[in-house]
Order: C-alpha cells, then sequence, then structure tokens
C-alpha cells in the first residue's frame, strides 16, 4: 500500500506538485494521466525516493521513503523516465550490476536476472553493449532493472514512449502480466494508452489531482452533460414547443439549418437515481404524436477524452509558463 500525503514539491516559485493526497492499493495497474508539464514524472521520482519533497510524506508499505528509504525501495522498482544505462555494459553485465545493487542475495542472482530476461524477452542479446541496442530493446533493459527482485510495487514513467506500435503492445501486455501479483503505476500523457492497460485512472494537472477513478467512472462523471441531438422540418418554435411537453429535458439550443430544418441540441437531466435519463423514446413519441417527422435523432455521450479535456484545460498553455 502506497500512502501520498499533502505532498508539495515546489522548484523555485514554480508548484510543481500541488498538495497531492491519494493511497494506492495493492493489486491493481493505476494510470497517471496527465498533460506535459503536469508533475507526473516529479510525483514518480518523490514517491522512489530519487527527489525530495518541498511539504509531505510518501510512505510505502509503512514505511517513510525520506525516513527510511531502504525500507521502503526495497518494496519498489522504478523505471524512471530516462533509465540510467551503464552504455558500455552488455546487458547481462547491467542486469548482474543491478541485481546487486539491489541486494539481492548472490546465489539468487543468476536465477533472478534468467529470470527478467526470459519476461523482457532479453536473451538473445544479453551479451551486447547496451549502446548498441535499439530504442526498444534498452526500454526493456529499463524495464528488467525495473521488475528485478519482484518488489511489491513497480513504478514506470511513460513506459512506452519511443517504441514502435508492436513493442507498445508487447510492453502493454507484459504490463498486464505483472500487475498479476504487482500493483503497477504507469505514468502517461497518452488518454488511449492508460484506458487500455489501467484500472484506475489518476488525472494530474497542473500538480493536483483533478480526478481518480475507474475509466468507466470518469465517464459516468460527465453523465449530467449528456446530450441528444435531432433534426426536423417544423419550425423552431414548434419543437421547442414539442421537446418542453417531455420530462426529462433540461435545455434546449435551436438552429435553423440552410436545408429550411431545424436543428436541436438537448440536455437531458439526471433521474432520481443519478443515472442519465434516455428519453429518446420519448422524444420519437411526442414528434410522431406532433406529426413532425424526425429526421434525425441521436445521443452523445461525453467521451473519456472530453473528461479529460474539460479536466485539463487550458493546461498546455500555462503549464510550462512557470519556467519561462
Ligand atoms: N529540475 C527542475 N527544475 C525546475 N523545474 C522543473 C524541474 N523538473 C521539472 N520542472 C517543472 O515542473 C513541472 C512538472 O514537471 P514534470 O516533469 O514532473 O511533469 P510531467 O507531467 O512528468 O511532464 P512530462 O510528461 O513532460 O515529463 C514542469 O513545469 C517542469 O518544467
Amino acid at each position: 500500500m502506497i500512502e501520498v500525503k499533502n505532498l508539495v514539491k515546489k522548484y523555485g516559485t514554480h508548484l510543481a506538485v500541488d498538495h497531492l493526497d491519494f493511497q494506492l492499493e495493492p493489486g491493481r495497474i493505476y494510470g497517471f494521466l496527465g498533460p506535459n508539464g503536469a508533475g507526473k514524472s516529479t510525483t514518480m521520482n518523490i514517491m522512489t525516493g530519487y527527489l525530495g519533497a518541498t511539504e509531505g510524506a510518501v510512505v510505502i508499505d509503512g514505511h517513510d521513503i525520506l525516513r527510511e528509504p531502504e525500507e521502503a525501495k526495497k518494496h519498489i522498482g522504478y523505471l524512471p523516465e530516462l533509465p540510467p544505462l551503464y552504455m558500455d555494459m552488455t546487458v547481462l553485465e547491467y542486469l548482474e550490476f543491478a541485481a546487486e545493487l539491489k541486494e539481492i542475495p548472490k546465489k539468487e542472482r543468476e536465477a533472478s536476472v534468467q529470470k527478467v530476461m526470459d519476461i523482457t524477452k532479453l536473451n538473445d542479446v544479453q551479451f551486447r553493449l547496451i549502446k548498441n541496442l535499439s530504442k526498444g530493446y534498452r526500454q526493456r533493459v529499463g524495464l528488467a532493472q525495473a521488475i528485478l527482485g519482484f518488489p511489491d510495487i513497480i513504478i514506470l514513467d511513460e513506459p512506452t514512449v519511443g517504441l514502435d506500435p508492436k513493442q507498445i503492445i508487447e510492453i502493454r501486455e507484459l504490463i498486464r502480466e505483472l500487475a498479476k501479483e504487482h500493483t503497477v503505476i504507469l505514468s502517461s500523457h497518452i488518454l488511449a494508452e492508460v484506458r487500455e492497460v489501467c484500472d484506475y485512472i489518476m488525472i494530474i494537472s497542473r500538480g493536483k489531482l483533478v480526478a481518480s477513478d475507474t475509466p468507466e467512472n470518469l465517464e459516468h462523471l460527465m453523465a449530467g452533460q449528456n446530450s441528444l441531438e435531432i433534426e426536423t422540418k417544423a419550425e423552431p418554435e414548434r419543437v421547442r414547443k414539442i421537446l418542453r411537453s417531455i420530462s426529462g429535458v433540461d435545455k434546449i439550443e435551436l438552429e435553423r439549418t440552410e436545408e429550411a430544418t431545424t436543428y436541436a441540441r438537448i440536455e437531458t437531466g439526471t433521474a432520481v437515481s443519478g443515472e442519465n435519463q434516455d428519453i429518446r423514446e420519448a422524444i420519437f413519441l411526442a414528434f410522431a404524436e406532433a406529426g413532425c417527422p424526425l429526421l434525425m435523432l441521436k445521443a452523445s455521450k461525453a467521451s473519456l477524452e472530453e473528461v479529460f479535456m474539460e479536466l485539463t484545460q487550458g493546461e498546455e498553455a500555462t503549464a510550462d509558463a512557470g519556467d519561462l
């Protein structure tokens, strides 16, 4: 279990992490999602003990990362944004060295290194110098180092950045596999990636946690803003009158089109159950009864993209302004 308590990080006057407070339960895949500069890497660097916080604390399985760094770090495997690889070592030498640093007992080292090379499919390149590997293979070496010793918690900063589509699929499969026995936290600025792999999404914007939930619940978050679109030949005033007679219709926007039809965008209310009401049937029947055929009737549901855009609005323009 990871507890992040009231975490603050300032770079000079720039507030990169702004009072983050959350807890992560074992056995899940968490995704830190946010635009560039949102504070994801800074948060991960603090959680893994690579960077000190200005305020607040991170507790890993009961150990404070600053007060008991050695104990806390035993529970974490970390793939930073730029993995610190030794370019003049072979893959095998590097992983053996990493196993030593992680204090994996000598008699277990060989088997441990072999196991992570099997998992990350590095066997074929184990005698190659790291400097001669492609970006994708280097990323795998970084990942192999992170999972070496199989710590409870695996933290991956942008694990698929710079990889080709085939490598991305492989790394995602690997992450899912790891999550069967570990807690995995990964960061990404790509929504599709987080949605694809994570069962819990934490949206970070300007150093703040602006939402944290399952992908499905985040989509529901915007349910109140679900809307319907219709098009009919009736005059706008007639359309408004018919719509007003239907319960569940909240807001109506009307537009007369060039084809002499009326286009209406309708926002629907939320029922007592909290669920968004589906009033498509009622709309269809009301227009049929009034003798106004509908040319189009369509429900438009808020997508996760819209939730993300809404929550991180303006971020790109302002996130890095403090650094100028
Ligand atoms: N060493 C530093 N000194 C000053 N400012 C920094 C430093 N490191 C990061 N920042 C700033 O802190 C903010 C958060 O950066 P961070 O790298 O944590 O964001 P991120 O969400 O990981 O973004 P990216 O996806 O681009 O890596 C940014 O505005 C960044 O410019």
